[in-house]
């Protein structure tokens, strides 16, 4: 290696390494929560329940008593969880009692209350504006702890209630996503006295114990403690030890409908500007840095809810650090769009290349003899080289294969390939099954979570439009088809289904994939943009 080369590749090491340290979220720039303490005015104090034979109770909140909590234990009936799309009880898992909504009314209502939402929209999103506002949707009452009887499990059960007493907790999960812009989750703790049952959370390399009682001690008796999150973010319930653990939780969207709330600039931190935009100006005041480094990527850090394509990127409803790396580079005008990253299962240890593509690629719906490489790189997808191969000059199975997407097919075509340095290195996606994650807080309801990752074009003169105009019509044709194909199956489920709510999920469904079918009909989604 000449050393000019050497010099230039160190450099070029430097730039990208500066734009990843001032992406880092260590300094606490970016947190996937955040907690405050709401005191409720008289008129939200009480709690309306429904026991299982349409007795009506209720209780006042900051008086509760522990034979008041026991008596809302007993209205409710098992909580279930989601393992791979199927509704599953399963104590051992899950412990806790629920009531559904319907079941029982509070007037809290945190979309009337401005102050707080610009409090939880400050703490999820310190750098970005919002564009749309936020809906608050009531999810579920749960009580974890002394629940004493189970009306469900007969008499039996409660003379043998040392085993399902206290001791509620529900293990490591992420919450279901409902639909592409469900964004996070509002936990709610009411003031009932109680042991244990701390809220863990996960996210990214972090972690954070809400230990919502320790919230409460010096505030009123009539407060909440709560906690937002990303739904993406791993999270458990402990054991609770004694007392009962009361949680109300609401499901957070995006709705363009609804005003953005007021932006609180971070007050923490001492700076104006985000640190990657300052030093991504750097980048790009610097001619030699653009030719040197013409296509960037980046691994987002939150999984996000698609179906099977992703949707025309204006679409994608990101959340917090994500939300900003995009508005930073829209604030420079950065060409960019959103992929999946997929490495050859077969060749999982040896393959020096992954795949980017748009497509969610679902091992259950090809042939057994389809190779997944095979199809995503023919439907759109293209090669990105990333390591030097691993044991190829000595195996010539394997150099067979390398050559193969290396030099091109038989008839002289060649792959698509693109040159992109990861800022961040992003998450692959598993080709055997692309549907993420097992645990959910209900049972799938046609979109799972995926990692995705932003391809940027920081040279616009770089030629990428041969790319672009192929990858159009791929990825129009490859649209269509899992679109109608979407479609048909969502309208003959539909008439299966008599279930009011079911319907209602099935009918958005259909909404949201005509909605892209219209896109994909009536714009050119092109590759950057
Ligand atoms: O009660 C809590 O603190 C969280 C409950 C939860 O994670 C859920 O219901 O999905
Ligand atoms: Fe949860």
């Amino acid at each position: 290696m000449s050393e000019s080369t050497t010099t230039s590749s160190r450099e070029s090491d430097g730039i990208v390494q500066g734009l990843r340290t001032a992406l880092e979220n260590k300094a606490g720039l970016h947190k996937s929560w955040t907690t405050g303490v709401a005191t409720l005015p008289e008129s939200e104090t009480t709690l309306y329940y429904e026991h299982q034979d349409g007795t009506i109770k209720s209780l006042k909140l900051g008086s509760v008593t522990s034979a008041q909590a026991e008596d809302l234990g007993q209205a409710c009936s098992p909580a279930t969880f989601g393992l791979n799309q199927r509704d599953v009880l399963d104590e051992s898992y899950r412990k806790a009692g629920k009531l559904d909504v319907g079941k029982f009314s509070w007037l809290f209502n945190p979309s009337g209350r401005g102050d707080f939402t610009t409090q939880l929209a400050s703490g999820l999103f310190p750098w970005a504006s919002l564009e749309k506002g936020i809906r608050f949707e009531l999810y579920k009452l749960n009580v974890y702890g002394a629940i004493k009887h189970y009306p469900w499990r007969g008499i039996s059960a409660y003379r043998r209630t040392n085993d399902i007493g206290e001791g509620s907790f529900f293990k490591a999960h992420q919450d279901t996503p409902r639909s592409g812009d469900m964004f996070g989750s509002l936990v709610c703790l009411l003031p009932i006295a109680h042991e244990g049952g701390d809220l863990l959370l996960r996210h990214c390399g972090h972690d954070f114990t809400f230990d919502g009682q320790a919230l409460l001690h010096n505030a009123p008796s009539t407060s909440i403690a709560w906690i937002a999150f990303f739904s993406d973010v791993e999270h458990e319930v402990t054991p609770v030890t004694a007392g009962h653990r009361v949680t109300i939780t609401f499901n957070l969207y995006y709705d363009p409908q609804i005003a953005t709330p007021i932006y609180h600039a971070p007050s923490s931190a001492a700076m104006l500007e985000h640190p990657f935009k300052s030093a991504l100006q750097r980048v790009i005041e610097n001619p030699a840095a653009i030719k040197a480094h013409p296509i960037l990527g980046f691994g987002l850090q939150h999984a996000y809810p698609v179906s099977s394509v992703l949707r025309h990127h204006s679409l994608l409803d990101l959340k917090g650090a994500d939300m900003i790396l995009i508005q930073i580079l829209r604030s420079f005008g950065i060409k960019y769009n959103f992929f999946l990253l997929y490495r050859d299962e077969k060749h999982k240890d040896e393959s020096p290349f992954r795949i980017l593509s748009q497509s969610c690629y679902d091992g259950d719906t090809l042939d057994a003899d389809q190779a997944p490489v095979e199809y995503l790189l023919k439907n759109g997808g293209f090669i990105v080289w990333d390591r030097d191969p691993k044991g190829v000059e000595e195996n010539p199975y394997l150099q067979d294969w390398y050559y193969h997407y290396k030099y091109g097919l038989e008839c002289g075509d060649q792959y698509e390939d693109l040159p992109v340095e990861w800022v961040v290195e992003p998450s692959e996606e598993n080709l055997k099954r692309s549907v993420a994650a097992a645990y959910g807080n209900e049972p799938g309801l046609g979109y799972f979570y995926h990692q995705i990752c932003v391809v940027a074009l920081l040279d616009p003169d770089f030629d990428s439009r041969g790319l672009i105009n192929q990858d159009v019509d791929a990825m129009e044709r490859l649209q269509k088809t899992d679109l109608l194909q979407c479609i048909e199956n969502l309208n003959e489920s539909l008439e299966k289904i008599y279930d009011i709510r079911l319907r209602a999920k099935v009918l958005e469904a259909v909404k949201v994939c005509n909605e892209v079918k219209w896109y994909s009909e009536n714009t050119s989604i092109p590759l950057f943009d």
